[in-house]
């Protein structure tokens, strides 16, 4: 196994067989191509079989138009609302964000921050702000979220996660920021380029990812290998632990710590390096642009110091090794696994039962599934599991901690593979971690 992985780490991955069409692609660029976990309009797939690479919304459950003979007028009425409410553009009775239809959002501002990317920030229309506030914050409250955003000519849609908020007006207002990569042929973020401030732009959700905090238990640490604007995720997730835990109380006694291995392909794309790292040699070659997040990133490690840290790798210079993701974990210094043996079963802590979950469960499971690793006569130790997150594209996912897989219509986390798949298979330490596939 190679030990280190570039952040196009498909080269150091085993290939594309979900992807079979897009190998030749897949070599040079980055593209995550999970699709929503919507019961609703998901095919079944297999582990082995190709999933689809986008939302269609061809594939969107159609209204039930019934088969019976029906008067000619209540005929239009039902095909008329159940095109509008296919394409999304019917007021509906709730006309806020929701899971079921896309609601429009205006465009406030537009911020190019690499030649590549750019951050859209997008506000809902007054009518329906206090409902939307509140969808936000209760988002905010869950921690990882995305939306699905549609592309109205060719009804595709992608998902987008949404960057921490700045401050807490910009939650109130209804407003929310998106990192974008334009992709070479993408065509859904090609369309998102063309927008302007004013134009508008359709969205559903809110999509949750993993409950972080139940999945923490007593534990502190969790660390990020992200790439390309998988950084989104763990920004949400440093939102969540550090600034929500200042103002209320936490599970944790001691202190959160969240550690970001961010990788890009080039330095432009590393916003924020030059300020929190000074400046290289290397980066001199390519300098990132001043931008809205470089200044959330410096104001995060500003307000956390050491419980808040980015590592930044550009591919030019060097890739995420092993020994990078070892002195992260913290795995030179520690000596032995600190946290209880998790229960097979728990669906929270245990690591085999991790294997089959999806990350929208947890949402659903939170009430539902209590953490079973504490027999009665246990003593008092600590129980939780420190995470380690990997968030970017699929081939990026795929060479850290192997692909996520497809069961019974559901995407599944599936084993963990890849480079620490490796980690874990020697070190026992690793127990103390769970893998978080993202
Ligand atoms: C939970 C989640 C959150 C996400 N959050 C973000 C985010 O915050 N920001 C962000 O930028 N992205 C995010 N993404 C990725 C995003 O959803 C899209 O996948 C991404 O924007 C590319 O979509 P696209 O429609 O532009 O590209 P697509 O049209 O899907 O194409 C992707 C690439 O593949 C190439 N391609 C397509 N078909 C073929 C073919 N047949 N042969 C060869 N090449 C082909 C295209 O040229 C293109 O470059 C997220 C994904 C997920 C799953």
């Amino acid at each position: 196994m190679a030990s280190k992985i570039c952040s196009s780490c498909f080269r150091a991955s085993r290939g594309w067989p979900r992807q079979p069409q897009n190998l030749g692609f897949f070599a040079t660029q980055h593209v995550y191509h999970r699709a929503p976990l919507q019961a609703s309009y998901q095919a079944s797939f297999s582990t082995t079989a190709s999933r689809p690479t986008s939302t269609s919304l061809a594939e969107l459950p159609r209204p039930n138009r019934g088969r019976g003979r029906k008067p000619l007028f209540f005929s239009f009425a039902a095909i008329a609302i159940g095109s509008a409410s296919w394409y999304g553009l019917s007021e509906s009775e709730d006309d806020s964000l929701n899971t079921t239809r896309f609601t429009p959002f205006n465009i406030i501002s537009k911020e190019q921050v690499s030649p590549t990317a750019f951050i859209l920030t997008i506000r809902c229309p007054g009518a329906v702000l206090p409902k939307n506030a509140s969808k936000f914050k209760a988002a905010w409250e869950h921690g990882l979220w995305s939306v699905e955003m549609k592309q109205p000519q060719l009804q595709i849609a992608r998902h987008y996660t949404p960057l921490p908020p700045l401050n807490a007006g910009e939650v109130d207002a209804g407003e929310v920021r998106f990192l974008i990569r334009k992709m070479d042929g993408g065509e859904m973020s090609n369309y998102l380029s063309r927008l302007q401030v004013g134009d508008q732009v359709w969205l559903r959700g809110p999509h949750y990812g993993f409950d972080i905090k139940k999945r923490l238990g007593d534990a502190q640490d969790v660390v990020f290998v992200a790439g390309g604007t998988g950084i989104a995720p763990a920004l949400q997730i440093a939102h969540k632990l550090l600034d929500a835990s200042s103002t209320s109380n936490t599970l944790q006694s001691g202190k959160l710590s969240v550690r970001i291995l961010w990788a890009n392909r080039k330095n432009v794309d590393s916003l924020g390096r030059e300020q929190l790292t000074g400046r290289s040699k290397e980066a001199k070659r390519g300098r990132a642009m001043e931008s809205s997040l470089t200044n959330q990133v410096m104001e995060l490690q500003r307000k956390h110091g050491d419980s808040f840290t980015i590592d930044y790798f550009v591919d030019d210079e060097r890739f995420i090794a092993q020994s990078d993701i070892n002195a992260a974990l913290g795995l030179q210094a520690q000596k032995q696994p600190v946290f209880a043996r998790a229960d097979k079963s728990c669906r929270w802590h245990s690591h085999e039962r991790l294997a089959s979950v999806s990350d929208e469960e947890d949402r659903t499971q939170t009430l539902a599934s209590k953490c079973t690793c504490r027999p009665h006569k246990m003593p008092e130790e600590p129980i939780g599991r420190n995470l380690v997150c990997v968030s970017g594209p699929d081939g990026f996912i795929e060479a850290f901690a192997g692909s996520k897989r497809w069961f019974g219509g559901r995407e599944i986390q599936g084993p963990v593979l890849g480079l620490l798949g490796s980690m874990k298979r020697i070190d026992p330490r690793m127990d103390d971690w769970l893998v978080l596939k993202m």
